[in-house]
């Protein structure tokens, strides 16, 4: 059976306001989506909710038919989430932040796609200095790189390209595309436009309750 998340009826609160409602959706393999719409609309806490991070008010979210909360070991194996926290070990090296998570994701193992994932993002030659005095840039580049290590079928990203370089917004895209062509499936909010014909738009503006 091919991979499936399948959102139903969600509806979301924050403070006192819902945020949005009756919102479904099924991502398959092969799908790039990107949810789109303005400001404090609500697509970080519409990923949050979809990586298991918070609570819908209403509906229910499934990985392959199983309610993503009945299957968190499953789920957390199957899925990689970027949030706007980099999520990078500030002691650690940006070779040893990478090592770590090739050791505790599922992972493409060996030293030589780790030096190709430090390439991709353009850290070589900073590999061992420890993160936490490395630029902003840089620091959401190590959590990128994570990107060419994983073999989760599932990314979840939030803003992926956040102080990102056009020349690097075109070698995530293609990486995207490639994640997407393979089987996978790519989940994503930017506030810039994201080159590709691959992608789907998912207008957050259609759920929200009143409009
Ligand atoms: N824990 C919370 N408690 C109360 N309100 C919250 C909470 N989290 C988010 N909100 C509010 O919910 C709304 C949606 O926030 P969210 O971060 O999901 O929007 P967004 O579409 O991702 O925005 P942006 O494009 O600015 O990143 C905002 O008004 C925000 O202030």
């Amino acid at each position: 059976m091919q991979n499936q998340l399948i959102v139903e009826n969600l509806s979301c609160q924050r403070g006192e306001d819902i945020l949005f409602g009756a919102l479904n959706l099924c991502v398959k393999a092969g799908d790039f989506i990107q949810i789109e719409g303005h400001n404090g609309i609500g697509k970080t806490s519409l990923l949050r909710i979809l990586a298991g991070l918070s609570r819908p008010l209403t509906g229910e979210v499934r990985w392959n038919d199983k309610s993503i909360y009945a299957c968190r070991e499953e789920y957390y194996h199957h899925l990689l989430y970027l949030g706007h926290y980099a999520g990078v070990k500030p002691e650690l090296s940006a070779w040893g932040n990478l090592a770590f998570y090739q050791h505790t994701g599922f992972c493409r193992q060996g030293e030589e796609v780790l030096w190709q994932a430090l390439q991709k993002v353009g850290l070589l030659g900073r590999e061992d200095i420890q993160a936490g005095h490395l630029s902003a840039g840089q620091q959401r580049r190590i959590a990128l790189a994570r990107l060419w290590l994983s073999q989760a079928p599932l990314w979840i990203l939030d803003e992926p390209f956040t102080a990102i370089d056009k020349k690097g917004v075109g070698i995530l895209t293609e990486l995207f595309e490639n994640q997407a062509d393979r089987g996978g499936m790519v989940i994503l909010t930017s506030h810039q436009e994201v080159p590709s014909t691959a992608l789907q738009i998912l207008r957050l503006e259609k759920y929200k309750i009143g409009a």
